[in-house]
């Protein structure tokens, strides 16, 4: 079999690190700052990048050093990549023995290039520090307990390129001597072709990761309240919607409590809207407690809020309400009163917007009675 030549590998490596890079640089710039980590995923195939240069061109410098720098800047490239994953979940990378640990190494593999020369132990050393940077990343997106496609691609492929690092890493500790990184054998063809793929696939991964991350930040943009961090008006009503016909389905009954905040009027007046803001945001943290996982709330408008009970009659409604009424009132200085309509779904022939005319009675009932009580229709 024909193998592929090193040297074609190893340009085909720095050209993929070279279009990540760049498209990762890209987003580094563009992208919300929200989004950590994109600039040493960005750096990691910059470095790959000049790795290749060092491996592959004839420069000034001799050989032996340009393998030197070019083995050191891979696991560099990696360690990047590691740190990156790190800061986008929100970790800070432990840069005291990253260093320590890199130095050594660099000082390893200067003592088998120059004092002690050997090929292969410089090999077993580059192969086993990638190893232990691509386990440590492997643990750490494991333990951040994030399970979605980008993910799980990045995770495959360091499992993969572990495996042939770990098979490198035997077959170079059990010969006396191993070819030269640039013999076109089968066998180098297909440990150049591995980190190839790894350098394309796991730069492909932190582009998904950070477009997914993306897409979840907008997604929740344009369904949550900026003040109060509840769903805004059309996502709890998308929400109703949605229980409405499981309810026409399976003829379960639903629940919905229309919340309106007592004499707010007065609050802002008196001690300004940045109060009020404070109130409304402490007013929906306690509802929030109050409430259970299934439960969803959110801002109808102004001062008045929306809660859909799935699965829930008006008698198991009731309580809840009271509960929320009584969240409010634990002595916080930002604490509220707030006046609350229940109502069910009555059947097949009732509607969203007939539930939300009669929530909305009922809490003008409660109003009318005095403020601060829960009223049903
Ligand atoms: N601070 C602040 N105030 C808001 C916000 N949205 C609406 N409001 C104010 O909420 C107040 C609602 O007042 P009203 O509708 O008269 O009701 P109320 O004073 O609560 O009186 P009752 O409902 O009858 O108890 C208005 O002054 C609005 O300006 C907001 O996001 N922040």
């Amino acid at each position: 079999m024909n193998s592929l030549d090193p040297r074609s590998l190893i340009a085909m490596g720095g050209f993929m690190a070279l279009v990540m890079g760049l498209v990762l640089g890209f987003m580094r710039r563009y992208y919300p700052p929200s989004i950590l980590g994109l600039g040493y995923w960005a750096l990691a195939p910059a470095v790959w990048l000049i790795a290749t240069v060092f491996f592959a061109a004839p420069g000034p410098w001799p050989q032996e050093m340009g393998r030197w720098l070019g083995n050191g800047l891979i696991l560099l490239g990696f360690v990047l990549f590691h740190v990156g994953c790190r800061c986008f979940f929100g970790q800070p990378a432990k840069w005291r023995r990253i260093v320590v640990a890199f130095a050594l190494v660099m000082l390893c593999l200067a003592w088998f290039t120059g004092p002690e020369p050997s090929y292969r132990m410089r090999v077993a050393i580059v192969t086993a520090a990638i190893a232990v940077v691509h386990s440590s990343t492997l643990v750490f997106l494991w333990l951040s307990g994030n399970r979605n496609f980008p993910v799980r691609m990045v995770q495959v492929t360091l499992a993969l390129h572990l495996c042939v690092l770990l098979v490198r890493l035997q077959s170079v500790l059990s010969v006396p001597e191993v070819g030269d990184l640039m013999d076109a054998s089968t066998v180098q063809s297909f440990y150049l072709g591995a980190y190839v793929l790894a350098v394309l696939l796991l730069s492909i991964g932190a582009v998904l990761m950070a477009t997914d991350r993306v897409r979840t930040e907008l997604e929740h943009m344009a369904t949550h309240d900026v003040l109060t961090g509840t769903l805004n008006r059309r996502a709890i009503l998308d929400f109703c919607e949605d229980e409405h016909e499981r309810s026409l389905r399976y003829g379960q009954a639903f629940s919905l409590m229309m919340i309106d905040l007592d004499h707010f009027k007065a609050i802002n007046d008196t001690h300004g809207h940045q109060h009020g803001d404070r109130v409304l945001a402490h007013f929906a943290e306690c509802t929030r407690a109050a409430l259970r996982r299934a439960d969803r709330f959110g801002r109808y408008g102004g001062e008045e809020f929306l809660v859909l009970l799935p699965n829930t009659a008006t008698e198991a409604a009731l309580p809840v309400a009271e509960r929320i009424r009584t969240a409010l009132t634990t002595g916080h200085a930002l604490d509220c009163t707030a006046s609350i309509g229940v109502t069910q779904w009555r059947g097949p022939e009732d509607t969203v917007d007939a539930m939300l005319g009669r929530a909305d009675a009922a809490m003008y009932q409660a109003k009318e009675r005095g403020r601060n009580q829960t009223c049903a229709a």
